[in-house]
């Protein structure tokens, strides 16, 4: 059996903000940095044995504090863009509810909850599963099959993408899914790769 942790990095700046981020490169603020010390304290009974995030301040630097709180800092870390959060292309950098002021609260809703409709220059929730997926499967399953345990510290919606995949779940699914920062959660795998339990949550 092996097992898979996923982790939306802590609160950023622009989470703070209400301000959609996309690609652009924002760090954590102080609650942030608090969230990523309380997943570390959950996870601190865990085995890892490798690690995965994406190239963004934000995923890494909750990865850091989780290492750090674990005392798993000699466990390899493997950073991707594959796993970066889905880009938001225009609307990276402006307030959410403004946007929704302007453009109606249905289209920005469809924006950042349907699966197929991309944000203007962004990109939709399938173009980040396009990524998200393959990288997972030649980089990231191999792993689990060997029956490594595996944390991976990403995004809202790289990490929507992953559970709609382990979930098996349809885009009218996935829509009312959403993810808390700085919240682990486990899926446990048999030794063919099925899910034997997803996404549970730990105690704090
Ligand atoms: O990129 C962002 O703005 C957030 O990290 C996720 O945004 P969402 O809640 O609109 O998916």
């Amino acid at each position: 059996m092996s097992a898979l942790i996923l982790v939306r990095h802590g609160q950023s700046q622009w989470n703070l903000e209400n301000r959609f981020t996309g690609w652009k490169d924002i760090d954590l603020t102080d609650r942030g940095k608090e969230e990523a010390f309380q997943a570390g304290l959950q996870l601190r009974e865990e085995k890892i044995d490798v690690m995965f995030t994406s190239t963004l301040k934000r995923a890494q630097h909750t990865l850091q504090i989780i290492r750090k709180v674990c005392g798993l800092e000699q466990v390899p870390v493997y950073s991707d863009t594959a796993l970066n959060e889905r880009s938001y292309g225009d609307l990276e950098g402006l307030d959410k509810a403004e946007t929704a002021k302007k453009f109606g609260e249905k289209q920005v809703y469809i924006w950042r909850r349907s699966y197929d409709v991309a944000p203007p220059g962004g990109e939709s929730l399938k173009d980040t599963y396009d990524r998200t997926i393959p990288y997972f499967e030649s980089h990231i399953l191999p792993l689990l099959s060997e029956g490594k345990n595996v944390l991976v510290v990403a995004h809202g919606n790289s990490l929507r993408s992953l559970i709609m995949y382990l979930e098996k779940l349809g885009p009218e699914e996935i829509v009312k899914r959403e993810i808390a920062t700085g919240v682990p959660l486990k899926y446990l795998f048999d030794h063919h790769m099925n899910v034997l339990k997803a996404g549970h949550t730990f105690k704090s």
